[in-house]
């Protein structure tokens, strides 16, 4: 235990030292290959995790969303890859990458290969989903590649239908990593998981990365760690109030729940907050709903949701995240399904269940671990069930050195929800961490609420589902053009639109443009102070991300915040919580 709390100690002087890659030890190929991304400086969670993977070590990593999770597993995952492949010739993978749903997979695998490419080595990476057929299975599995990228179930099925043989793993596999670790059980994983653990060698090499800490994370310890040396980072307890990187401005705005659309469109139509915006909603419904009510006042946006076909949703993203559109309305994740069949009425549950379950996908998930580029604002239209969907909601800005703000509406039937979540991130006897929005005035709201009610109206249950309908329509047409498109043009992502209108008439110029009559001139001013911020955001950020010339530990990085100190004396008793041997 002595020999344990210096070790950590010489990592936390480590931080303060302000290693860079080479210093850590890292591969020159991989170090140019980040410099060319602008990557020059390791984050903490890479600067603990990085030469501890290198060592060999099994490491249990929980850092705060956005803190650069993926390059600390993937760097020094490379590099052994890049010692060991020029030996043997293997009959299996040597590393096997595990997440939670089909977009982060899509995303991980698209950061290694990128790595792989610029670092000019001869290594296979396959990317797998549960809907390919067993011969493309077997195509992705001829090699074999050297690294998987999967979601969990993937792994059973290649093993049940004999493309992928237990022996072989048992053979080849050298690294294990399961990402977003506390997602992969509530995901319904767990099955699938043991199947595959039991062909894991004691010799692997295992990683569990994780944005919260959960009991999920501690059976998923129990199930995958052979390896006795662990490190396990802070407790939740002890960076609660981190959660959310500092520079994430958290807001809230009280409004009845009839009230949503109209507060809604107040915020986006007087240029409140700053874009690119991306917009939560419970059910898919309700994503519909907020679209079509938007597009009434020329506010164009695209949703994002688990009905739609996989290359729709991955092209989405990737024009969001390029900035061909500001405004993305999304739901959670494939369990969204289940939150609308308890909202449909009792006749039509049993149905709704089954077209659920024919057509949506339970891999999708958008809100935990995804990327997203430059998004600023983060808006509950609706709060989340729980404090930890929350965090993960808000976790979507602010990542990188980028800041960002955050703004729920709550009305008054999810006070208790607000609540829990206020309490979740306050430290003991500190202020509630989310504010009041101060730039959002009653009369602002007001001088919006005829238009809003009217238009409020016209967005009726028929129309929403016919809209529902006509974009899945459109979306699964597209999805046939997008195959054939991205194979030969993976780069080009201009080919479609996803923010298109959905109703048929064009907006009423009235509606299109607030006049400034209707604005008062306090709100006028506010609207005028987003503009100027967003304009000198714009430079600083780019500044930020790439150059990381501060040299002082800075409490406001997101990046920089990142502890990896010894957990309290009396906390040390208990089991697992340290590296042990
Ligand atoms: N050392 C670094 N310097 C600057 N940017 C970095 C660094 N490492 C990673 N990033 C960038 O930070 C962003 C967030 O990284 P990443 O997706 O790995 O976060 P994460 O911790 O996995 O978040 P989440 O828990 O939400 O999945 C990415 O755009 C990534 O390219």
């Amino acid at each position: 235990m002595e020999r344990l709390s210096k070790e950590l100690e010489q990592e936390k002087e480590g931080l303060e030292d302000d290693l860079s890659f080479e210093e850590l030890g890292l591969d020159p190929r991989l170090v140019r290959a980040l410099i060319k991304k602008g990557i020059l400086k390791p984050t903490p969670i890479q600067h603990v995790a990085i030469p501890l993977i290198l060592e060999g070590k099994d490491v249990v990593a929980r850092a705060k969303t956005g803190s650069g999770k993926t390059f600390a597993y993937l760097l020094p995952l490379l590099q052994k890859l890049f010692t060991g492949s020029s030996t043997e010739k293997k009959s299996g993978p040597s590393a096997v990458l595990l997440v939670p749903t089909r977009e982060l997979s899509q995303q991980v695998n698209k950061e290694v290969s990128s790595l792989v490419e610029s670092c000019r080595v001869q290594l296979k990476v396959s990317q797998l989903t549960s809907s390919m057929s067993h011969s493309d299975l077997r195509t992705a599995l001829a090699g074999p590649p050297d690294i998987i990228v999967a979601t969990p179930a993937c792994i059973p099925k290649c093993l049940s239908a004999g493309v992928l043989q237990p022996a072989s793993i048992n053979e080849s596999l050298e690294i294990l990593v399961l990402d977003e670790a506390d997602l992969l059980l509530s995901y319904g994983y767990e099955d699938d998981i043991k199947a595959f653990a039991a062909h894991i060698p004691r010799s692997c090499q295992c990683l569990l990365m994780s944005a919260t800490s959960s009991e999920d994370v501690e059976k998923l310890k129990k199930l995958i760690l052979h390896n006795p040396f662990i490190l396990t980072l802070p407790e939740v307890g002890d960076i609660k109030d981190d959660l959310i990187p500092k520079n994430v401005q958290q807001f809230w705005i009280s409004c009845d729940a009839r009230d949503k659309l109209l507060n809604i469109l107040s915020l986006l139509k007087l240029d409140l907050v700053q874009k690119k915006v991306l917009i939560f909603t419970n059910t898919i419904d309700m994503a519909f709903r907020l679209k079509l009510f938007l597009e009434k006042f020329g506010i164009k946006s695209a949703v994002l949701n688990a009905e739609l076909p996989q290359n729709s949703r991955l092209h989405i993203l990737e024009e969001f995240n390029a900035g061909l559109f500001d405004y993305l309305i999304a739901t959670d994740d494939g369990q969204t399904k289940e939150k609308e069949a308890n909202e449909e009425s009792n006749v039509d549950k049993k149905r709704f269940r089954k077209r659920a379950k024919q057509k949506m996908d339970s891999e999708f998930g958008v809100v935990r671990g995804i990327d997203f580029k430059n998004v600023y604002t983060v808006i509950n239209f609706e709060l989340p069930p729980s404090a930890a969907g929350y965090v993960h909601r808000i976790g979507r800005t602010g990542r990188a050195y980028n800041t960002g703000a955050s703004i729920s509406l709550v009305s008054s039937d999810e006070v208790e929800t607000f609540g829990e979540i206020q309490s979740f991130l306050r430290a003991d006897g500190d202020t509630d961490i989310i504010v009041p929005f101060p730039l959002l005035t009653k009369n602002a709201v007001e001088s919006l609420r005829y238009r809003a009610e009217d238009v409020s109206k016209s967005v009726t249950k028929i129309a929403i589902r016919e809209s529902r309908a006509l974009d899945l329509r459109n979306e699964i047409l597209n999805s046939v053009k997008l195959k054939a498109h991205f194979e030969s043009n993976p780069r080009d992502l201009d080919l479609l639109k996803h923010d298109k209108t959905l109703s048929k008439k064009p907006p009423a110029p009235h509606l299109r443009d607030v006049p400034d009559y209707l604005v008062d001139p306090v709100t006028q001013e506010a609207s005028k102070v987003i503009k100027l911020a967003r304009a000198a955001m714009g430079n600083i950020q780019s500044g930020c991300r790439r150059g990381f010339k501060r040299k002082s530990r800075n409490d406001k990085d997101p990046l920089k915040t990142f502890l990896a100190e010894a957990p309290k004396k009396s906390r040390r008793s208990g089991g697992e919580k340290r590296r042990q041997k």
